[in-house]
Protein backbone atom coordinates (compact mmCIF):
# COMPACT_ATOMS: atom_id res chain seq x y z
CA UNK A 1 0.00 0.00 0.00
CA UNK A 2 1.33 3.39 -0.63
CA UNK A 3 2.57 5.57 2.22
CA UNK A 4 -0.57 7.58 3.75
CA UNK A 5 -1.12 10.56 1.81
CA UNK A 6 -3.52 13.83 2.16
CA UNK A 7 -4.77 14.77 -1.35
CA UNK A 8 -7.03 17.97 -1.94
CA UNK A 9 -9.55 17.16 -4.75
CA UNK A 10 -10.84 20.26 -6.61
CA UNK A 11 -13.46 19.44 -8.74
CA UNK A 12 -14.55 21.27 -12.22
CA UNK A 13 -15.82 21.93 -15.35
CA UNK A 14 -12.85 24.26 -16.40
CA UNK A 15 -14.28 24.85 -19.59
CA UNK A 16 -11.39 27.04 -19.60
CA UNK A 17 -9.54 26.84 -16.49
CA UNK A 18 -8.07 29.99 -15.24
CA UNK A 19 -5.15 31.67 -13.26
CA UNK A 20 -8.32 31.68 -10.66
CA UNK A 21 -8.76 28.14 -10.14
CA UNK A 22 -4.99 27.63 -10.09
CA UNK A 23 -3.88 30.57 -7.49
CA UNK A 24 -6.19 28.08 -5.23
CA UNK A 25 -4.88 25.52 -6.53
CA UNK A 26 -1.43 26.75 -5.23
CA UNK A 27 -2.65 28.05 -2.70
CA UNK A 28 -3.79 24.91 -0.87
CA UNK A 29 -0.27 22.77 -1.95
CA UNK A 30 1.81 25.63 -0.40
CA UNK A 31 -0.22 26.92 2.44
CA UNK A 32 -2.48 24.03 3.96
CA UNK A 33 -1.75 20.09 5.32
CA UNK A 34 -2.54 18.47 2.32
CA UNK A 35 0.41 16.58 0.23
CA UNK A 36 -1.23 17.10 -3.34
CA UNK A 37 -4.02 18.76 -5.25
CA UNK A 38 -5.99 17.00 -8.02
CA UNK A 39 -7.75 19.05 -10.33
CA UNK A 40 -10.76 16.75 -11.21
CA UNK A 41 -12.47 17.40 -14.79
CA UNK A 42 -15.65 16.51 -13.93
CA UNK A 43 -17.68 15.56 -17.89
CA UNK A 44 -20.73 15.89 -16.35
CA UNK A 45 -21.76 18.48 -13.41
CA UNK A 46 -25.50 17.03 -12.70
CA UNK A 47 -26.76 21.20 -12.10
CA UNK A 48 -25.19 22.18 -15.53
CA UNK A 49 -26.51 21.47 -18.76
CA UNK A 50 -23.65 19.67 -21.33
CA UNK A 51 -24.05 21.28 -24.45
CA UNK A 52 -22.18 24.38 -23.35
CA UNK A 53 -19.10 22.33 -22.61
CA UNK A 54 -15.77 21.51 -24.74
CA UNK A 55 -15.06 17.53 -24.95
CA UNK A 56 -13.87 16.37 -21.91
CA UNK A 57 -10.52 15.61 -23.63
CA UNK A 58 -9.44 18.97 -24.45
CA UNK A 59 -10.96 20.64 -21.04
CA UNK A 60 -8.18 17.56 -19.50
CA UNK A 61 -5.24 18.85 -21.81
CA UNK A 62 -6.18 22.66 -20.42
CA UNK A 63 -5.59 21.80 -17.22
CA UNK A 64 -2.48 19.26 -17.97
CA UNK A 65 -1.07 22.35 -19.71
CA UNK A 66 -1.90 24.90 -16.58
CA UNK A 67 -0.25 22.32 -14.15
CA UNK A 68 2.64 20.93 -15.66
CA UNK A 69 5.26 22.60 -14.12
CA UNK A 70 3.86 22.69 -10.20
CA UNK A 71 4.50 19.84 -8.93
CA UNK A 72 1.84 18.66 -5.97
CA UNK A 73 -0.97 19.97 -8.32
CA UNK A 74 -2.39 17.00 -11.21
CA UNK A 75 -5.17 16.91 -13.51
CA UNK A 76 -7.39 13.92 -13.01
CA UNK A 77 -9.36 12.31 -15.29
CA UNK A 78 -11.08 9.71 -12.75
CA UNK A 79 -14.75 11.12 -13.88
CA UNK A 80 -14.35 10.49 -17.88
CA UNK A 81 -14.93 6.54 -16.72
CA UNK A 82 -17.34 6.80 -14.45
CA UNK A 83 -21.68 7.23 -15.00
CA UNK A 84 -22.94 10.51 -15.93
CA UNK A 85 -23.75 13.18 -14.68
CA UNK A 86 -20.79 12.71 -12.26
CA UNK A 87 -22.34 12.50 -8.85
CA UNK A 88 -18.97 13.56 -6.36
CA UNK A 89 -20.37 10.91 -3.72
CA UNK A 90 -19.63 8.29 -6.21
CA UNK A 91 -16.23 9.18 -7.65
CA UNK A 92 -15.25 9.81 -3.52
CA UNK A 93 -16.22 5.98 -3.42
CA UNK A 94 -14.14 5.12 -6.26
CA UNK A 95 -11.46 6.96 -5.38
CA UNK A 96 -11.09 5.29 -2.16
CA UNK A 97 -11.37 1.70 -3.28
CA UNK A 98 -8.37 2.63 -5.98
CA UNK A 99 -6.28 4.55 -3.66
CA UNK A 100 -6.72 3.02 -0.02
CA UNK A 101 -3.48 4.41 1.21
CA UNK A 102 -4.29 8.08 0.27
CA UNK A 103 -6.93 10.57 2.63
CA UNK A 104 -9.24 12.57 0.16
CA UNK A 105 -10.55 16.21 0.97
CA UNK A 106 -12.67 18.25 -0.84
CA UNK A 107 -11.66 22.06 -1.74
CA UNK A 108 -14.41 24.24 -2.56
CA UNK A 109 -15.73 27.36 -2.21
CA UNK A 110 -18.26 29.08 0.19
CA UNK A 111 -20.27 29.57 -3.24
CA UNK A 112 -20.15 25.81 -3.61
CA UNK A 113 -20.70 25.26 -0.10
CA UNK A 114 -24.24 26.94 0.26
CA UNK A 115 -25.55 24.36 -2.48
CA UNK A 116 -23.63 21.34 -1.18
CA UNK A 117 -26.56 19.98 0.73
CA UNK A 118 -28.20 19.41 -2.25
CA UNK A 119 -25.78 17.43 -3.53
CA UNK A 120 -26.28 13.62 -3.75
CA UNK A 121 -25.73 11.72 -0.60
CA UNK A 122 -24.01 14.82 1.16
CA UNK A 123 -24.07 13.31 4.65
CA UNK A 124 -22.00 10.37 3.29
CA UNK A 125 -19.55 12.61 1.86
CA UNK A 126 -19.34 14.87 5.36
CA UNK A 127 -18.73 11.27 7.14
CA UNK A 128 -16.02 10.41 5.16
CA UNK A 129 -14.53 13.51 3.97
CA UNK A 130 -13.46 16.76 5.39
CA UNK A 131 -14.12 19.73 3.10
CA UNK A 132 -11.71 22.90 3.25
CA UNK A 133 -13.71 25.94 2.07
CA UNK A 134 -12.07 29.18 0.91
CA UNK A 135 -13.68 32.51 0.59
CA UNK A 136 -15.70 34.06 -2.46
CA UNK A 137 -17.44 36.66 -2.91
CA UNK A 138 -21.42 36.03 -2.98
CA UNK A 139 -23.97 38.29 -4.23
CA UNK A 140 -26.11 36.63 -1.52
CA UNK A 141 -25.25 37.15 2.07
CA UNK A 142 -26.96 34.00 3.38
CA UNK A 143 -24.81 31.58 5.47
CA UNK A 144 -24.42 27.56 4.15
CA UNK A 145 -26.96 25.26 6.29
CA UNK A 146 -23.68 23.50 6.42
CA UNK A 147 -21.40 26.04 7.48
CA UNK A 148 -20.45 24.97 10.79
CA UNK A 149 -20.91 21.40 10.21
CA UNK A 150 -17.58 19.67 11.93
CA UNK A 151 -16.37 18.37 9.22
CA UNK A 152 -15.87 21.78 7.29
CA UNK A 153 -13.09 23.99 8.16
CA UNK A 154 -13.08 27.04 6.76
CA UNK A 155 -9.52 28.50 5.35
CA UNK A 156 -8.22 31.96 4.38
CA UNK A 157 -6.84 32.24 0.47
CA UNK A 158 -7.09 34.73 -1.90
CA UNK A 159 -10.36 36.24 -3.66
CA UNK A 160 -9.88 36.55 -7.49
CA UNK A 161 -13.32 36.74 -8.94
CA UNK A 162 -12.48 35.35 -12.88
CA UNK A 163 -14.85 33.46 -14.20
CA UNK A 164 -15.01 30.61 -16.99
CA UNK A 165 -18.18 31.86 -18.51
CA UNK A 166 -17.25 35.53 -18.35
CA UNK A 167 -13.45 34.19 -20.31
CA UNK A 168 -15.68 32.49 -23.28
CA UNK A 169 -17.62 35.74 -23.91
CA UNK A 170 -14.80 37.63 -23.99
CA UNK A 171 -12.70 35.40 -26.70
CA UNK A 172 -16.15 35.39 -28.29
CA UNK A 173 -16.30 38.86 -29.26
CA UNK A 174 -12.64 38.79 -29.65
CA UNK A 175 -11.32 40.77 -26.50
CA UNK A 176 -7.77 39.97 -24.98
CA UNK A 177 -8.07 37.67 -22.58
CA UNK A 178 -4.19 36.61 -21.96
CA UNK A 179 -3.69 37.66 -18.88
CA UNK A 180 -6.34 34.96 -17.21
CA UNK A 181 -4.88 32.39 -18.54
CA UNK A 182 -1.74 30.68 -18.42
CA UNK A 183 0.07 31.04 -21.63
CA UNK A 184 -0.13 27.21 -22.67
CA UNK A 185 -3.67 27.42 -21.93
CA UNK A 186 -4.32 30.17 -24.47
CA UNK A 187 -2.26 28.77 -26.93
CA UNK A 188 -4.39 25.77 -27.08
CA UNK A 189 -7.33 27.59 -27.38
CA UNK A 190 -6.01 29.99 -29.95
CA UNK A 191 -4.42 27.21 -32.07
CA UNK A 192 -8.04 24.91 -31.88
CA UNK A 193 -9.96 28.16 -32.27
CA UNK A 194 -11.95 27.56 -29.10
CA UNK A 195 -15.05 29.70 -27.91
CA UNK A 196 -14.81 31.94 -30.76
CA UNK A 197 -18.37 30.36 -32.22
CA UNK A 198 -21.27 28.99 -31.08
N1 LIG B 1 -12.09 32.88 -9.67
C1 LIG B 1 -12.26 31.79 -8.93
N2 LIG B 1 -11.66 31.71 -7.72
C2 LIG B 1 -11.84 30.62 -6.96
N3 LIG B 1 -12.61 29.56 -7.29
C3 LIG B 1 -13.23 29.57 -8.47
C4 LIG B 1 -13.09 30.68 -9.37
N4 LIG B 1 -13.83 30.45 -10.46
C5 LIG B 1 -14.40 29.23 -10.25
N5 LIG B 1 -14.06 28.71 -9.08
C6 LIG B 1 -14.45 27.43 -8.49
O1 LIG B 1 -13.60 26.45 -9.08
C7 LIG B 1 -14.32 25.23 -9.26
C8 LIG B 1 -14.25 24.83 -10.70
O2 LIG B 1 -14.84 25.82 -11.49
P1 LIG B 1 -15.76 25.48 -12.71
O3 LIG B 1 -14.91 25.44 -13.92
O4 LIG B 1 -16.59 24.26 -12.45
O5 LIG B 1 -16.75 26.69 -12.65
P2 LIG B 1 -16.63 28.20 -13.10
O6 LIG B 1 -15.21 28.67 -13.17
O7 LIG B 1 -17.59 28.92 -12.23
O8 LIG B 1 -17.10 28.05 -14.58
P3 LIG B 1 -18.35 28.54 -15.41
O9 LIG B 1 -18.21 30.04 -15.42
O10 LIG B 1 -18.07 27.89 -16.74
O11 LIG B 1 -19.58 28.05 -14.71
C9 LIG B 1 -15.75 25.49 -8.80
O12 LIG B 1 -15.84 24.99 -7.48
C10 LIG B 1 -15.87 27.00 -8.82
O13 LIG B 1 -16.77 27.47 -7.83
O1 LIG C 1 -22.61 15.17 -6.41
C1 LIG C 1 -23.44 16.07 -6.64
O2 LIG C 1 -24.66 15.93 -6.40
C2 LIG C 1 -22.92 17.37 -7.24
C3 LIG C 1 -23.79 18.41 -7.56
C4 LIG C 1 -23.26 19.59 -8.10
C5 LIG C 1 -21.89 19.71 -8.33
N1 LIG C 1 -21.08 18.68 -8.00
C6 LIG C 1 -19.61 18.80 -8.24
O3 LIG C 1 -19.13 20.07 -7.88
C7 LIG C 1 -18.15 20.52 -8.83
C8 LIG C 1 -18.09 22.02 -8.90
O4 LIG C 1 -19.35 22.54 -9.22
P1 LIG C 1 -19.54 23.86 -10.10
O5 LIG C 1 -21.03 24.04 -10.15
O6 LIG C 1 -18.89 24.97 -9.38
O7 LIG C 1 -18.91 23.58 -11.43
C9 LIG C 1 -18.59 19.88 -10.12
O8 LIG C 1 -17.52 19.64 -10.93
C10 LIG C 1 -19.28 18.59 -9.68
O9 LIG C 1 -18.39 17.51 -9.75
C11 LIG C 1 -21.56 17.54 -7.48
Amino acid sequence: MEIHKKTGLYFGTFNPVHIGHIIIANHFAEHSDLDEIWLVVTPHNPFKKKNTLLPDHHRLEMVFRATEELEKIKPSDIEFKLPQPNYTVNTLAHLQEKYPGREFCLIMGEDNLKGLHKWKNYEVILQQHAVYVYPRISPTPDPSPLQDHPRVHKVEAPVIEISSTAIRQDIKVGKNVTPLLHPRVWEYIDQMNFYRQG
